[in-house]
């Protein structure tokens, strides 16, 4: 069982917001569409929702060609990102809505229900009028509907932007095990990277309507395919092989993200404090060393201030090699 989009191209009016996109999930995968706004991430998704039409290409279940299934015969479950329940209908009711659609009979309906309740931490919520939830507790009742009738595809478009950041690192982590939980196969659109991370199998980095890398998390973060998509992943700095070479000692163009340099005071590297931020477990600083400007990190306690010298310790985790 899986998905395949090929050669996949949708237009609005002359402009085209997907083009050209190949991608394929297996069974049981979680893949994440990321990309900064406007790339065609949510347009993607809604195409292989049917509800937008390809100008060209396919969107293939197992092989058989959807174009003439309409949205509610595709078996997928769909998650906005403002959940859009159903405002008349208690938690129970919109969980119910896919099952009683689908003539699910009535103790079987409320068996599933609780089933899923339970799932998403909310058992006892049944009665709730969703009017009267927490964003967070609206998001987990428009993913447990999605999951109710047994989707073969789950689709996400940013299910958690709309939430704080705190509640948004707490739910990804919830979801993340709950589509694990659920051996749900998914496609989840996002435009933060640590959300896509959190949640995904594999990656697919899209820009201007194009597929530009996909992979595992661990190897796009540390291998960005081009310098855009090195920044798009937090890379500051962009090194030729040459300067790479001498300041973090690896030949190669390289991306540094701010983690790259820490102040150590055993570290080889002297520079000089321009500006400094306090962030919440980090501070980060603007440094010149080599009459360059580069960022880099401190220890909460007792950060340097601007005008000191510091010494400088690579970190390669935040070192990240382009290509
Ligand atoms: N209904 C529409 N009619 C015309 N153009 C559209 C329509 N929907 C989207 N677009 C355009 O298509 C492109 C892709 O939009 P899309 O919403 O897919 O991007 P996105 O990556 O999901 O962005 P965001 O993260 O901001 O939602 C954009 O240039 C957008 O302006």
């Amino acid at each position: 069982m899986s998905l395949r989009l090929a050669g996949l191209t949708v237009h609005y009016g002359p402009v085209a917001a997907v083009s050209e996109v190949d991608l394929s999930i297996a069974d049981g995968e979680v893949v994440a569409l990321l990309g900064p706004s406007g790339c065609g991430k949510s347009t993607l998704l809604r195409t292989v929702a049917g509800l937008e039409r390809p100008a060209a290409g396919t969107v293939s279940w197992d092989g058989a060609d959807l174009a003439g299934t309409p949205v509610h015969r595709r078996g997928f479950g769909l998650v906005f990102q403002d959940g859009q329940l159903f405002p008349h209908r208690d938690v129970a009711g919109n969980v119910a809505f896919g099952l009683r659609m689908r003539r699910v009979d009535r103790r079987a309906r409320d068996r599933r229900v609780a089933e899923l309740l339970e799932l998403v931490g909310l058992s006892g919520y049944a009665d709730r009028r969703v009017t009267e939830l927490s964003g967070g507790e609206q998001q987990r009742v428009a993913l447990a509907r999605a999951l109710a009738p047994h989707p073969r595809l789950l689709l996400l478009d940013e299910p958690l932007s709309a939430l704080d950041r705190a509640l948004r690192e707490q739910l990804a982590l919830d979801l993340a095990r709950l589509l694990r939980e659920a051996g749900a196969t998914a496609l989840v659109v996002t435009h933060d990277h640590d959300e896509a991370f959190t949640l995904a199998d594999r990656v697919a980095v899209m820009r201007a309507g194009r597929i530009v890398q996909v992979g595992e998390p661990s190897r796009v973060w540390r291998h960005p395919a081009d310098v855009d998509t090195a920044r798009f992943l937090g890379c500051g700095r962009v090194l030729a092989p040459d300067e790479a070479d001498r300041l973090v000692g690896v030949h190669a163009r390289v991306g540094l993200r701010a983690t790259a340099l820490r102040v150590d005071p055993a570290g080889p590297i002297g520079a000089e404090v321009l500006a400094r931020v306090h962030r919440r477990d980090h501070v980060r600083l603007l440094v010149r060393l080599g009459g360059d400007d580069f960022e880099a990190v401190a220890p909460v306690a007792e950060p340097p201030s601007p005008g000191d010298h510091v010494t400088l310790a690579v970190d390669h985790d935040g070192v990240a090699v382009i290509g």
